[in-house]
């Protein structure tokens, strides 16, 4: 990855450094930022996910004072109205994939959906901008190895794996993280495009 050195920085919120590769690698070059990594403590809130993400980053925003981004993952049962949602943390911290995959027990519905959302404040005070990347899927009894979170009882539709036997490159291509920041790359690369065009079109004048 090229290294601009006339383009501000940006904090992104937890995402340790070996991470921050693949996420600087699919912004693109079109991304106006260089992303740097910078763990900050942010309070736990709550709320539906997109309130949580707003809040998250505002208060980044607040402590940085400067551009930022913060990610929030996360597991939405159909069976329980979208719980854990937002919580799922907490409930993977005390129940485990085995765990997650027994509280559906009782639902014959075991689909599920991952979602990621990245938020974007140019600033203090600024507005906070989502790009949100959803997969659908189901809760399955944990298969393949336990490295990472919820992985293990999460098999994406189209896929007779779970995200933690897919391949490290598959899941990176398919997942919801991907989505969300793919997203959010085509949103500043359009507005790239846009700012290009319109001064050509000045020139042209
Ligand atoms: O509140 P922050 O600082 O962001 O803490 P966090 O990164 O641990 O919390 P998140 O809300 O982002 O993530 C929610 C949980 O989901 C897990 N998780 C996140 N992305 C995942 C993925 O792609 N696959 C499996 N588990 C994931 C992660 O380990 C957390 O336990
Ligand atoms: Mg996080």
């Amino acid at each position: 990855v090229s290294c601009v050195l006339d383009v501000p920085f940006i904090f992104l919120t937890s995402f340790p450094p070996p991470h921050i590769f693949q996420v600087v690698h699919i912004l693109g070059d079109q991304f106006p930022y260089k992303v740097v990594s910078k763990k900050i403590d942010l309070p736990e809130y709550q709320g539906e996910p997109d309130e949580v993400c707003i809040q998250k980053c505002k208060e980044a925003a607040r402590q940085i004072d400067g551009p930022v981004i913060v990610e929030d993952t996360c597991l939405c049962f159909r069976a329980l109205g979208g719980l854990p949602g937002p919580y799922i943390k907490w409930f993977l911290n005390q129940l485990k994939p085995t765990g997650l995959h027994t509280l559906l027990a009782g639902f014959e519905d075991k689909s599920a959906w991952a979602l990621c959302t990245f938020a974007f404040s140019a600033g203090r005070g600024e507005p906070v901008q989502l790009f949100r990347g959803k997969v659908e899927g189901m809760i399955v009894e944990p298969r393949g190895p336990p490295d990472f979170g919820w992985d293990p009882c999460f098999e994406p539709d189209g896929y007779d794996k779970t995200y933690a036997e897919l391949p490290k490159e598959v899941k990176n291509s398919i997942s919801h993280r991907y989505r969300a920041l793919a997203a959010m790359s085509e949103h500043f690369a359009k507005i790239n495009r846009t700012s290009q065009e319109s001064k050509k079109n000045k020139q042209n004048e």
